[in-house]
């Protein structure tokens, strides 16, 4: 009998067609909408192997519900979606995407930090409704990233790359991460900083870490008033490292200059949302990762994983 691979959400068709040759697959029929969490209840009783995306909440007390399931194979580096802690001891493996989308996340980093210093959503809104009326001195201002000084916290491969883009513009790079990278440092320049320091020094300041009990919540208040007022923060790791609530007051009473992230604490965001009133806010709807190429990699890298439990072999891309 062939095991029943369960997918969260609609992949391509080229993607899916060869792994019905080993698999009983059964997938989400839709694009448009993803799996709501009471059909990841139901199909997680009967799946061998589950193919996720993060926005799967697989708890505890989900898992513990599962009868066969041996594999869990996250369609995305990042993994706090899962209790991790609770698949090893319940004897399920689970795998993530590292690596293959490193280059494409540290592009949309730079990117980010590029449009929002320049306030390029604003112009272009402006020229598109016919609000553009004069060239004035002052008119849609920003700010320079070449020769500014860069914060990175979370010096991991995401990071490490934005570093190299900041080299090209000139930056000094310091960096906060829970090791320091002596090699790095002598490699390239980049400086080590406590975080309270790297807040104070720093006009772009940049989140990269995972999402974890430590880093939940790691920028808030005190944080944010520690950053100068005219320097901008990045977050294209996890929504809820900066506080949403603080973000907005910060950015409100100008106490930093500007903000843009790709990540909410929910995703999708509701158009309500109070950070989407602010100017000097750019959201972005979570597409670090997203380019062609990058999506069929790390499809391709969750397959390489699911080959690998099928025969036996050692299960690469493994986080537990
Ligand atoms: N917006 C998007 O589409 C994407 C978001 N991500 C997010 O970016 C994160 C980073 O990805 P990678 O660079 O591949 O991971 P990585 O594991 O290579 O790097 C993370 C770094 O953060 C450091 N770190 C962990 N806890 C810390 C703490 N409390 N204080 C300081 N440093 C800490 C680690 O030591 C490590 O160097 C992912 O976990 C994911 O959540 C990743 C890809 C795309
Ligand atoms: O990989 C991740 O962690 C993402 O957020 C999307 O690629």
């Amino acid at each position: 009998m062939k095991p029943i691979l369960w997918i969260t959400c609609k992949l391509p068709e080229e993607i899916v067609e060869p792994l019905k040759s080993w698999a009983d697959v059964r997938e989400w029929p839709t694009v448009e909408v993803n799996m709501p969490h009471e059909k990841l209840e139901e199909i997680i009783q009967e799946a061998d192997i589950l193919w996720t995306i993060m926005d799967n909440r697989v708890s505890r007390e989900l898992l513990q519900t599962a009868k066969n399931l041996k594999l869990i194979c996250n369609l995305a580096v990042g993994y706090n979606n899962i209790d991790v802690e609770a698949a090893k001891e319940l004897g399920i493996a689970v795998t993530n995407t590292p690596g293959v989308l490193t280059e494409t996340t540290a592009d949309l980093a730079f990117t980010l930090m590029l449009i929002t210093a320049r306030r390029i959503i604003e112009a272009a809104d402006e020229v598109r409704n016919g609000d553009w009326t004069y060239w004035g001195v002052n008119h849609l201002a920003g700010r320079d990233v070449h020769g500014a000084t860069l914060g990175i916290i979370g010096m991991g491969r995401i990071g490490e790359a934005l570093a190299q883009r900041a080299k090209g513009f000139n930056m000094e790079v310091l960096y906060h991460n829970r090791r320091r990278k002596p090699q790095a440092e002598e490699a390239y320049g980049f400086s080590y900083r406590e975080l309270d320091a790297l807040l104070q020094e720093s006009d772009y300041v940049v989140v990269l870490t995972p999402m974890t009990p430590e880093t939940k919540g790691l920028i808030g208040k005190r944080e944010l008033q520690l950053m100068k007022n005219t320097s901008i923060l990045i977050n294209v790791a996890r929504g809820g490292i900066v506080q949403e609530d603080a973000l907005y007051d910060a950015l409100k009473n100008g106490e930093i200059w500007a903000a843009g992230t790709d990540v909410f604490v929910q995703e999708p965001v509701s158009t309500s949302h109070p950070l989407l009133t602010l100017k000097n806010f750019v959201a972005l709807p979570h597409i670090g990762s997203a380019t062609l190429r990058t999506r069929k990699e790390m499809m391709e890298m969750n397959i390489e994983s699911m080959h690998d439990y099928l025969e036996g072999n050692p299960i690469r891309h493994r986080v537990v």
